[in-house]
């Protein structure tokens, strides 16, 4: 066990600290709508914005080919060990711009810590993890913000690029396309336990600290026009987002979502989050579940960290998980 609990510094953790999504949507209710631009007009055009419950990341136009992305994500230590939670923010903050189909360009670190409580040279680890991830991913990391703060967080602002008619967007999803997921669920129930008792996961790690940029190239090589990446909401809510978005139903075949090694035991012997629990709460009105049991349900709301690309389109050498068709009673369907 790590000689600094990292993870105990946290109340929340990882995705699942996100804000409720329905609270979310509450705040920023009205937001996009009253944007209007000051005197001199806007400096550019913007893409994807908050329009339509948000999507990944914020796009403004440069040219006919080329638009800016732009995207921060910061939380709570998700491991005890401070690279790894390097590496796991910055992967998972990098997400956010290959979720739009884009390319990292350069990134600044976010950093809040709690300099009475734990050394800076766990900090640095954790800068570190960051920055060895973003330069795999070909990202600068050239620059960033350090509080002070009760509790430690970490994650980055990415700047990216992407080809305007070819991004991976949220309201582009169409009836009669399969859906693609790129990483196995649960990572939220792996990490809750992994705070609960120190037991380490590391192949939740790896996959919470691996790229989503080949998914993202692949998928937009094949022309794919709308996705996501799953994150703190779940798949249940992401793909209703998706879904809700592009006016269309997701059905979800429940047993061909992969799933971590030990992350059905973990969630059996509850150590479930209280964002999972919420993430379910919210899609429990918009979701036909059939006679899903509940494990099954809390797993597919897991909130994730750092998750894989879900995508209307097949990517090569990942699990279509279900598919889309024309808007029915509910948004999201889910078959057993
Ligand atoms: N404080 C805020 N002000 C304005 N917009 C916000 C704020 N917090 C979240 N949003 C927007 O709300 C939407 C949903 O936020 P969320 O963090 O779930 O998106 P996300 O960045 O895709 O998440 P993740 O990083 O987990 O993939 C996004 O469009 C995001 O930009
Ligand atoms: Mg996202």
């Amino acid at each position: 066990m790590h000689p600094i609990r990292l993870t105990q510094f946290a109340q929340g953790g990882g995705c699942a600290c996100k804000i409720p999504a329905g609270e979310l949507e509450e705040l920023l209710g009205g937001f996009a709508a009253s944007a209007e631009p000051g005197e001199g007009g806007w400096a550019a055009e913007l893409l994807v914005g908050l329009e339509g419950g948000g999507d990944d990341a914020a796009v403004v136009r440069l040219d006919g080919e080329r638009a800016v992305v732009t995207t921060a994500d910061f939380f709570p230590p998700v491991v005890d060990d401070p690279y790894d939670w390097g590496r796991i923010a910055a992967a998972n903050a990098l997400s956010d711009v290959y979720a739009m189909g884009g390319t990292p360009l350069a990134a600044v670190n976010l950093l809040a810590w709690p300099r009475e409580k734990l050394p800076t040279e766990l900090a640095a680890r954790v800068l570190r993890g960051g920055l060895d991830v973003a330069r795999s991913a070909g990202c600068h990391v050239a620059g960033g913000h350090s509080l002070a703060a009760p509790e430690p967080a970490y994650g980055m602002s990415v700047v990216g690029t992407v080809h305007p008619e070819r991004m991976l967007r949220m309201d582009a999803a169409a009836p009669g396309l399969p859906l693609t997921l790129t990483k196995p669920l649960g990572t939220g129930v792996l990490n809750t336990r992994h705070k609960a008792t120190g037991e380490v996961f590391a192949h939740a790690v790896a996959s919470m600290a691996a790229l989503n940029r080949e998914a993202s190239r692949a998928a937009v090589r094949a022309g794919v026009r709308a996705g996501t990446d799953v994150t703190g909401f779940g798949l249940l809510g992401h793909a209703f987002k998706l879904a809700r978005a592009s006016g269309v139903t997701a059905v979800l075949e429940a047993s061909a979502v992969p799933l971590l090694d030990g992350a059905r035991e973990a969630a059996e012997a509850g150590f479930v989050s209280g964002g999972t629990r919420r993430n379910l709460e919210w899609v429990a009105a918009e979701t036909e579940f059939g006679g899903l049991p509940e494990t099954d349900r809390l797993l597919l709301a897991d909130a994730q960290t750092s998750g894989g690309l879900l995508v209307a389109g097949e990517i090569p050498g990942h699990p279509v998980v279900g598919h889309l068709t024309a808007a029915g009673p509910k948004p999201v369907v889910v078959r057993s």
